[in-house]
C-alpha cells in the first residue's frame, strides 16, 4: 500500500514539475516565437528549453562563433528569430529599427534581459549601472556622469601613462629573452591595472598580492559563469541552484571579490589610502556623489558600481588594443601612418599629454576602424518593457510584445555592405577628421555604428576608453617594435567580449 502511495506521489510530483517547466518556460518561449513567426519573420527551428545552444557550442568548438552568426544573417536577412535556452531572441541588425530601439522614441521602453542579471550578478552584484533598471539606473547614471567629464579624465591620464610605462618597461626588460609573448594577456593585464588604479587608488598597490588575486578571481569567475551559461544552467532557476557546474567556485569567488572591495572602501573612508591621480579618482567620486535629494550611494552600491567599472572597463579596452595591435602587425601602411604621426606629435620619446593626444588624428581613426571590425561588445541585448511597433509604416513594421528580447550583433552590423564601402577591408581613412572643421565624417546612417551602444544606456566609459587606448597605442608604438609570430591561428571568439581565441603571440623588442 505504502509503495502504491509512494508511486502515486512520485508520478504526481514529476507531472507537477513538467507542468511547471512547461508553464513557466516553454509556454512563454512558444508565445514569443509564434508572435514573431506570425509576422512572417524568418525563424530558426523552435527547440523547447534549449534553442540554438547546441549549434552555438558546436560553432565555438569549430572556431566559427562569429561565422555562424554571419551565416544566420546570410540565411535569414537582417531580422530573424533564434532561441538561447528558454529565451527567444529577435535578432535585429536593421539601423532604422535600431534607431527605434536605442533612440528617443522607445529607449525608455527597453531594459536589460534577465540573463544579463543572472550572468553578471556573481561578478558585480545588482546595484550598478550595467544591471539596474528604471529609476535606480537613472539616479545612478546622473550621479556618475560627472566622473567621466573630460576635466576628471584629464586627471586620470597620469595613471594611464604610469601604468603603460611600467608595462612596457617590464615587457622590454624581463621578457625580451622569451621567444614571444601573448599580447592579449599583457594588454588585458595593463587595462586591468589602469582601471583598478583609477577606481581604487593606493590600496590596490598596498594590499598584498591584490592585483594577482583580483585578476585571478575575475578570470576564474568569468570562466565558470561562461561555462554555466553555455550549458543553459543559469537560465533555469531550479537548475542554477544545484551544487554542480562550478556553483561552489562561483560563490566562493564572488565572496572573495566582495570582501576585497569592502576592504578598499573602508581604507579610503578612513584615509588609509588615497587617489593615485592628480585629481579625484573613481572611488572618490563614488564616495562623494549625491543625488537630487542629497543622498549618497550606500556601501553596497559603491562596491557594485566600482566592480562594474573594473569589469566593463578592462576586457573591452584590452581586447580593442589586442585587435589594434593585430592590425598594426599585419598592415605595414597602417603601422607606418601611426608611427609617423606619433613621432611628429611626441618627438624624442616625450610622453603624451591630454592636449597633444587630441592631435592624434590617424591613431584615432585607426581605433575607430578597429572598433568597427572588432567591436569588443559584439552583442547588445535588450528586453522590451512595454509593447510597441518598430520600423516605419511605409516599409516594414514589427510588433514587439512586452517581455520580448532583442539581440543586436554589432560585428555583423558594422560589416553591412549597404552602409560601408569595402566593408571587410581595414580602411582607417574613412574616419579621418576634416582638417579645417575637426569634424568626423558623417556616417551613412546614425545607427550603423554602435561600438558603445546608443541612447540612455550607452557606454558611460567611452571617453575614458578612447583616451586610454590612445595613450597605450602612442606609448607602445613610440617605444616598441612588434613582430607577429608566424603560423598561429587568429580566431575572433566570444567570451564576455570578442577576443582572440588562441591569443595573439608576438615578439616585442625595444625600438631602435
Ligand atoms: C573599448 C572599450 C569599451 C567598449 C567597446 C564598451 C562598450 C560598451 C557597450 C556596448 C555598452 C552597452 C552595454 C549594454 O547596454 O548591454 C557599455 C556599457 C557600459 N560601459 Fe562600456 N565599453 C568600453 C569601455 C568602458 C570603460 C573603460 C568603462 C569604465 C571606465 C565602461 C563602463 C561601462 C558601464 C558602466 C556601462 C553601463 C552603462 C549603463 O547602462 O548606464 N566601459 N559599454
Amino acid at each position: 500500500m505504502l509503495l502504491i502511495i509512494f508511486l502515486y506521489c512520485s508520478v504526481g510530483l514529476i507531472s507537477l514539475i513538467f507542468f511547471l517547466i512547461y508553464w513557466k518556460l516553454v509556454r512563454p518561449q512558444k508565445y514569443y516565437y509564434d508572435t514573431f513567426r506570425n509576422q512572417k519573420i524568418p525563424c530558426e527551428p523552435f527547440v523547447p528549453l534549449i534553442g540554438q545552444i547546441p549549434e552555438i557550442r558546436c560553432a565555438s568548438e569549430n572556431d566559427a562563433t562569429m561565422d555562424y552568426r554571419l551565416k544566420l544573417i546570410e540565411k535569414h536577412g537582417n531580422v530573424f528569430v533564434t532561441g538561447f535556452g528558454p529565451s527567444i531572441k529577435l535578432n535585429v541588425n536593421e539601423p532604422d529599427m535600431l534607431a527605434d530601439i536605442f533612440g528617443r522614441s522607445h529607449a525608455q521602453d527597453y531594459g536589460k534581459p534577465n540573463l544579463t542579471e543572472k550572468f553578471f550578478q556573481p561578478l558585480i552584484g545588482v546595484h550598478n549601472l550595467l544591471i539596474s533598471q528604471g529609476e535606480e539606473h537613472e539616479r545612478a547614471r546622473k550621479m556618475l556622469n560627472p566622473a567621466f567629464h573630460f576635466v576628471k579624465l584629464q586627471g586620470m591620464i597620469s595613471i594611464m601613462i604610469e601604468q603603460t610605462r611600467k608595462a612596457i618597461d617590464e615587457l622590454l626588460i624581463s621578457k625580451t629573452n622569451e621567444k614571444s609573448i601573448d599580447l592579449q594577456v599583457e594588454l588585458n593585464a595593463l587595462t586591468l591595472n589602469i582601471i583598478t588604479s583609477s577606481a581604487f587608488g593606493q590600496s590596490f598597490d598596498s594590499i598584498t598580492d591584490a592585483k594577482q588575486n583580483l585578476c585571478q578571481t575575475f578570470i576564474e569567475l568569468s570562466e565558470a559563469i561562461i561555462y554555466r551559461t553555455l550549458r543553459g544552467v543559469n537560465l533555469i532557476p531550479i537548475v542554477s541552484q544545484l551544487p554542480f557546474w562550478y556553483k561552489n567556485m562561483v560563490e566562493k569567488n564572488s565572496k572573495k571579490l566582495a570582501n576585497f572591495v569592502d576592504q578598499i572602501i573602508s581604507d579610503r573612508r578612513s584615509d588609509r589610502s588615497k587617489s593615485l591621480s592628480s585629481n579625484e579618482d573613481i572611488l572618490d567620486l563614488l564616495l562623494s556623489a549625491v543625488d537630487t535629494q542629497g543622498k549618497s550611494f550606500t556601501n553596497e552600491e559603491i562596491k557594485d558600481q566600482a566592480l562594474t567599472f573594473v569589469l566593463a572597463g578592462h576586457e573591452t579596452t584590452g581586447n580593442l588594443m589586442t585587435w589594434c595591435m593585430f592590425i598594426l602587425m599585419t598592415n605595414e601602411n597602417v603601422f607606418k601612418a601611426c608611427q609617423n604621426e606619433i613621432d611628429r606629435i611626441f618627438p624624442n620619446g616625450i610622453e603624451p599629454t591630454y592636449e597633444h593626444l587630441n592631435e592624434l588624428v590617424v591613431c584615432e581613426a585607426v581605433l575607430y576602424e578597429t572598433l568597427r571590425l572588432y567591436p569588443p561588445a559584439s552583442f547588445i541585448a535588450r528586453k522590451c518593457l512595454r509593447e510597441h511597433y518598430i520600423g516605419s509604416e511605409n516599409h516594414r513594421q514589427i510588433y514587439i510584445p512586452k517581455g520580448a528580447e532583442i539581440l543586436v550583433n554589432t560585428y555583423a552590423l558594422h560589416r553591412r555592405k549597404e552602409f560601408w564601402s569595402n566593408p571587410d577591408e581595414f580602411d582607417y581613412t574613412r574616419w579621418i577628421r576634416d582638417p579645417l572643421t575637426g569634424r568626423k565624417p558623417k556616417l551613412t546612417h546614425p545607427f550603423c555604428y554602435l561600438p558603445f551602444a546608443a541612447g540612455p544606456r550607452n557606454c558611460i566609459g567611452q571617453n575614458f576608453a578612447l583616451l586610454e587606448a590612445k595613450v597605450i597605442l602612442a606609448m607602445f608604438v613610440q617605444r616598441c617594435h612588434f613582430e607577429l609570430e608566424p603560423g598561429q591561428k587568429i580566431v575572433p571568439d566570444l567570451r564576455i567580449t570578442i577576443h582572440a581565441k588562441y591569443g595573439l603571440r608576438a615578439k616585442v623588442t625595444k625600438r631602435l
